[in-house]
């Protein structure tokens, strides 16, 4: 299912808008991360997706339906929460079995259903355990097989992984990725690590402080960041920031230009008709396939993923380097124009 919303802002009781004129649509079938720091909206988005929250203005559409007064009940919404709240005193079976006996299920259907869909998240072999008895993954499973169980028109995750151990985490966000891609329900998965939504997501909406700052791709997202605060978020390691004035005397910047944005793997060996920045090395690291250098530029440094050895020169790749403004919106660099 398709979901639109037009010109939607919240404001919670206490008066504070805190979702801003969001207006976006979530292509079908797709997963969709939605990606911010602590604070940022994306537990209130999720909450208007479901119904669990009401608009304060604007429209929300499943499909060509508009739901924008309708309840989570009747916008047929699956949702996990990071807490599984799965049944204590129900069996895995039970559980998955548990919504589809509250919409009068016929018996039979409603089992071979709970069974098909335990196949797909693999916990068939557990079918009569309590969910005490199951690993963290493994109750993370039950709930998203309970989720699917009604069909829902859209799945909803919140923070799912937050309370699994770091390998679980890599191995689950896989599995959510392999039972999405099988059952083609559109997804919504909240999450505030830049990586997982990476790895996970077909398109990431990036939010802060209630205010949509890119809706794309993870590739788009790192190599075309809109501004400031997407370029910052999204990468690991970190993107490097020096303030504008430390590289005018080698790049032709805009004039409102006040800090430049440099991704690691952007700063390269010297090589022809590039800009040539001269740094001291600092600090060189390498263990494994991991590879780090820490270089000075006067008073700044730069972290480079691309040079293991001492250099008193390195060249930017054009591709990772961006211009933003006080505001910190991006501006164009003109790399084919000369100094002064
Ligand atoms: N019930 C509420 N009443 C008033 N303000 C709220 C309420 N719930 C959330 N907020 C505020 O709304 C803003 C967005 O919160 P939200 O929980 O959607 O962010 P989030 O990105 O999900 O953050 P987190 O990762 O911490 O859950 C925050 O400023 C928060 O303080």
């Amino acid at each position: 299912m398709n979901v639109r919303f037009e010109h939607v802002t919240l404001t919670y009781n206490n008066g504070v808008e805190v979702l801003h004129d969001m207006d976006f649509e979530l292509p079908d079938g797709e997963l969709i991360a939605l990606l911010g720091p602590s604070g940022g909206g994306k537990s209130t988005t999720l909450n208007l997706v479901s119904g669990l929250l009401r608009a304060t203005t604007g429209k929300i559409f499943f499909g060509n339906d508009e739901v924008t007064e309708k309840d989570a009940l009747q916008r047929g919404v699956g949702m996990v929460f990071q807490n599984y709240a799965l049944y204590p005193h129900m069996t895995v079976l039970e559980n998955i079995v548990f919504p589809m006996k509250m919409a009068k299920v016929a018996k039979d259907v409603r089992n071979e259903r709970a069974r098909a869909l335990a196949k797909l998240v693999r916990v068939d072999d557990q079918l009569n355990k309590k969910p005490g008895a199951l690993s963290g993954g493994q109750q993370q499973r039950v709930a998203i097989a309970r989720a699917l169980a009604k069909n829902p028109s859209v799945l909803l995750l919140d923070e799912p992984l937050s309370n699994l151990d770091a390998r679980l985490r890599v191995e689950m966000r896989e599995e959510i990725r392999r039972i999405q891609q099988e059952t083609g329900v559109t997804t919504i998965f909240v999450t505030h690590d830049q990586s997982e939504a990476m790895h996970v997501a077909d398109k990431i909406m990036v939010l802060n402080d209630g205010v949509i700052q890119q809706f794309d791709s993870p590739q788009s997202l790192y190599q075309n960041p809109q501004n400031q605060f997407v370029a910052r978020f999204i990468g690991e390691p970190v993107i490097n920031e020096v303030p504008a004035t430390a590289l005018r005397e080698h790049l032709v910047l805009p004039a409102t230009a006040v800090t430049v944005g440099i991704r690691p793997e952007a700063i390269k060996k010297p090589v022809m008709d590039t800009p040539v920045l001269p740094v001291t090395a600092e600090r060189i690291q390498a263990f494994g396939r991991d590879r780090q250098a820490t270089l000075r530029l006067g008073d700044y440094r730069l972290i480079t993923t691309e040079i293991i050895e001492a250099v008193d020169q390195v060249s930017l790749d054009r591709a990772g380097v961006y211009a933003f403004n006080a505001a910190g919106e991006r501006l164009p660099i003109d790399w084919d124009g000369k100094r002064a």
